[in-house]
């Protein structure tokens, strides 16, 4: 079986999207300090879905931001690719992520005065590059926001509104996408088409996806889902069902 390439980027599918090696997150200083991650490593595939579990409190939106480059680490190392990220200025770590990824974050982060479908395209827009209209299309088509293009994010329910921020993650093919609770204000009917998508664009494009969630059901679409606790890695589990992973997350939550 040929694997499918990484969308924008040349190197194939398997080779490492983002990696974590010993990180150690500190928030605070002294006495106070909070200790986010603990020495964690991992490394985050091209063209597979990971979900990030665990208590709350426990460091998943730490470690995704880190991974990401939205937040820089205390000691130890991440690279996006082959790029580590300590040693970039701002303006390299902003294109960084400007090229290579891709957000979806709960607060869906619209801009107010445009359109959902300028807000969809606004990266690809301010990146310089043309839209694929054909990979556009059936992002929306999937979605279901064909009939709401021309609407305004206030003009929108919750849920439209998310999906909005799924499509403007999507739409550029970005090499990584980036979920924090993607799914987390959605009914389970609209949850369960958000996390289709996001897996058929891991299966068709072989795109990197990685979301934190506490939603086992969400979780059951990755290919591996991490559990952290207390700032560690504790286990993983490849090709979860639901159950599985309510489980796990039972007994890490004693
Ligand atoms: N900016 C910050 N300043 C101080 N402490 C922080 C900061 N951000 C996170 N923390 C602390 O770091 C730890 C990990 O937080 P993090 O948000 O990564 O956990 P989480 O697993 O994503 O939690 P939740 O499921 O509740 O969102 C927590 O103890 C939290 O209080």
């Amino acid at each position: 079986m040929t694997r499918p390439m990484s969308p924008m980027h040349t190197t194939e599918v398997g080779a490492p999207a983002a990696t974590a090696i010993d990180v150690v997150k500190l928030y605070g200083s002294g006495e106070t300090a909070v200790r986010a991650l603990d020495h964690v490593s991992v490394e985050l595939v091209r063209g597979e879905f990971t979900a990030i579990m665990g208590p709350s409190g426990s460091g998943k939106s730490t470690l995704m931001h880190c991974l990401a480059g939205l937040d820089t680490v205390t000691s130890g190392v991440v690279l996006i690719g082959d790029v580590e990220l300590s040693g970039l200025s701002d303006k390299r770590m902003t294109a960084l992520r400007r090229d290579r990824i891709g957000f979806v974050f709960q607060a869906f982060n619209l801009v107010p005065t445009l359109t959902a479908l300028e807000n969809i395209t606004l990266p690809i827009d301010i990146a310089g590059r043309k839209v694929d209209q054909q990979w556009l299309d059936t992002v929306v088509m999937t979605l279901g926001l064909r009939d709401r293009l021309a609407h305004r994010p206030s003009e929108l329910s919750g849920g439209q509104q998310q999906r909005v921020a799924v499509a403007r993650a999507l739409a550029s093919k970005p090499e990584l996408i980036f979920g924090d609770e993607p799914t987390g204000n959605l009914d389970s009917r609209t949850s369960g088409e958000v996390m289709g998508i996001l897996r058929e664009s891991v299966d068709t494009l072989g795109q990197t996806v990685v979301i934190v969630t506490h939603d086992p059901r969400a979780a059951s679409y990755a290919d591996r889902v991490l559990f952290l606790a207390d700032g560690k890695i504790v286990d993983e589990l490849r090709s979860p069902d639901a159950d599985a992973v309510f489980d796990r997350m039972k007994t890490l939550e004693k």
